[in-house]
């Protein structure tokens, strides 16, 4: 994260420069008006020639001020753009086990609630701090300029609002990371009841699912509540410390002119000087106790971003063996699916996998395709007599093919989705076998109209993807599921059709004439 923030280094120094410019010319303006005041006094000709030299002063100020709101706010969304193309590079470069050890609603907190936290009690804050103080500071040696004993008892003053109004920051952090973690939880509830829309609506069940929602938005509100709370309430606390400390600092200023230390346009100078140290100050202090909520948000950003070098071996030549030697795994503490098991694939043979449900079939699939990392295992996989775990993930998936049930899909028309952007060659004959006439391939499948693709097709849809490119190694994992028994033989034709590989089909099917067909059947 901070390397990132580090690379937009170049318009947060401008931001600070413009900063630094906007204060001057606002002590400048305030010196200048008391110079009016002393002008009107003592009956001075000279009133409308200091008049306009304080309109000038005025008009550059607002130019400054608002070039410096343009480079922050380019500055801070320069910032969230590479964040967010980062995060989006980093999740999909990370390793499939990495990956699916954390929900979707996870990464799409952080894409979404955590971004906008990021800007609104970060980035800007970060900005401004530095505007903050520059304006307190030049403020403050204004007053100096002024009278350095009146700048001495306001530092006084300044130091005492600053330390009394850092005492929220804490419970704010905590209620950041509290709104941060219940938006995750909020959007994983909604995001599956709205997936499961036809489900609930279908069993009548909304009112349950009504209560759940409305038992995690309660929560939700919860700590939306406590968040704005606290953060009003810490602005408020700085606002009425900052209250107290003018008027300690305005009497102090009436004091010093009634000693005659200074003149009434000076003690005017200096009383609107304190407009500038003590608004800067109190959001300065509100600034910095925003940007020390977002320490949890930080290391989330950071532990996606941490990309695990994509190291590994490439496959060498074709892939002619895969081998599962004494494997022991389990999900958990007991839930034990495989001890000692061993198999062997080889090249040109085709294997089905048949087994209850729930006896690992899609386990071992995935073992192989590196959805669990070697510390979850013991035993060895090997493919070419090469550990999968020293190979790069991305050659592995550009040999082996997994091909599973899923609901991914873009806008766009059937062929479009089984081509999702690649450049392929022609598959007339392909789609031919897998029954496609051309009025089906055209068929949109946008948002909206996928329910017009039955399941089986979308099944279809599913294999045609892999079977478009050439593989070394293809899994099927109940590639006949959702098919008719003329579509299922179809698919089996397809499947033992294809030459020189490993294939690897996972199976309900049980009838003998289909089983026959495998070179081997392994039975979990
Ligand atoms: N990530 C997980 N954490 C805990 N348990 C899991 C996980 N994934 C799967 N399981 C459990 O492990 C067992 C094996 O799952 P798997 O999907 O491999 O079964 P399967 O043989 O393919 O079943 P089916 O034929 O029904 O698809 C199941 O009991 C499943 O509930």
């Amino acid at each position: 994260m901070n390397k990132i923030i580090k690379n937009h280094w170049l318009t947060y120094i401008l931001a600070v420069i413009l900063s630094i410019g906007s204060a001057v010319l606002f002590a400048m303006f305030s010196v200048r008006l008391g110079t009016v005041v002393d002008v009107v006094i003592n009956q001075d000709v000279d009133f409308a020639s200091k008049i306009l030299a304080c309109l000038k002063v005025v008009i550059g100020w607002f130019i400054v001020s608002l070039l410096f709101t343009y480079i922050k706010s380019k500055n801070v969304s320069d910032i969230i753009r590479d964040v967010k193309k980062d995060l989006y590079v980093s999740v999909n470069k990370k390793e499939m086990k990495d990956y699916v050890s954390k929900s979707n609603e996870y990464y799409l907190n952080n894409f979404t609630k955590n971004i906008d936290l990021l800007q609104t009690n970060y980035l800007s804050p970060r900005c401004e701090i530095v505007a903050n103080f520059i304006s307190a500071l030049v403020s403050i040696g204004t007053i100096f300029f002024i009278n350095w004993k009146l700048g001495l008892s306001f530092v006084g003053v300044s130091l005492v609002t600053i330390a009394l109004s850092q005492l929220p920051g804490v419970i704010m952090a905590k209620k950041t990371n509290e709104f941060s973690e219940e938006s995750a939880n909020y959007l994983k509830v909604i995001n599956n009841h709205l997936k499961g829309f036809e489900q609930i609506k279908l069993l009548g069940v909304s009112d349950i699912f009504l209560r759940k929602y409305l038992d995690r938005d309660n929560q939700y509100e919860k700590s939306r509540f406590s968040y704005i709370f606290v953060s009003r309430l810490a602005n408020d606390l700085g606002l009425f410390f900052s209250f107290f400390a003018q008027l300690a600092c305005m009497s102090i200023g009436v004091w010093f002119a009634l000693r005659g230390d200074i003149t009434v346009g000076l003690l005017i100078s200096a009383i609107n000087l304190l407009n500038g140290v003590f608004n800067p100050l109190q959001q300065l202090a509100y600034n910095k106790n925003l940007m020390g909520t977002v320490s949890d948000i930080m290391k989330s950003f950071d532990e996606i971003l941490s990309r695990e070098k994509n190291e590994g071996q490439l496959i060498q030549n074709s892939i002619s063996t895969i081998s599962i030697k004494d494997l022991d795994f389990k999900f958990g503490e007991d839930k034990i699916i495989f001890e000692g098991f061993n198999a062997r694939f080889e090249k040109g043979k085709t294997y089905a996998i048949v087994g209850e449900s729930g006896r690992g079939k899609s386990t071992l699939a995935k073992l192989i395709m590196k959805y669990y990392g070697s510390d979850q295992y013991r035993g060895e996989i090997q493919v070419n007599n090469q550990d999968i775990n020293t190979i790069l993930s991305d050659d592995l998936y550009k040999k082996v093919a997994y091909i599973q049930r899923n609901d991914f899909y873009i806008d766009g028309s059937i062929k479009n989705n089984i081509e999702l952007y690649r450049r392929l060659e022609a598959n007339n004959s392909l789609y031919g076998k897998l029954k496609f006439k051309d009025s089906f391939l055209d068929k949109p499948i946008e948002e909206g109209s996928r329910n017009q693709v039955s399941t089986g097709e979308k099944q279809r849809i599913d294999i045609a993807r892999f079977l478009v490119k050439d593989y070394d190694v293809m899994i099927f994992d109940e590639p006949t599921s959702n098919l008719d028994k003329e579509t299922s033989e179809i698919i089996f034709d397809l499947i033992f059709e294809i030459k020189d590989k490993i294939v690897i089909v996972i199976t309900h099917v049980n009838d003998e004439s289909t089983l026959n067909r495998f070179d081997q059947v392994i039975r979990l």
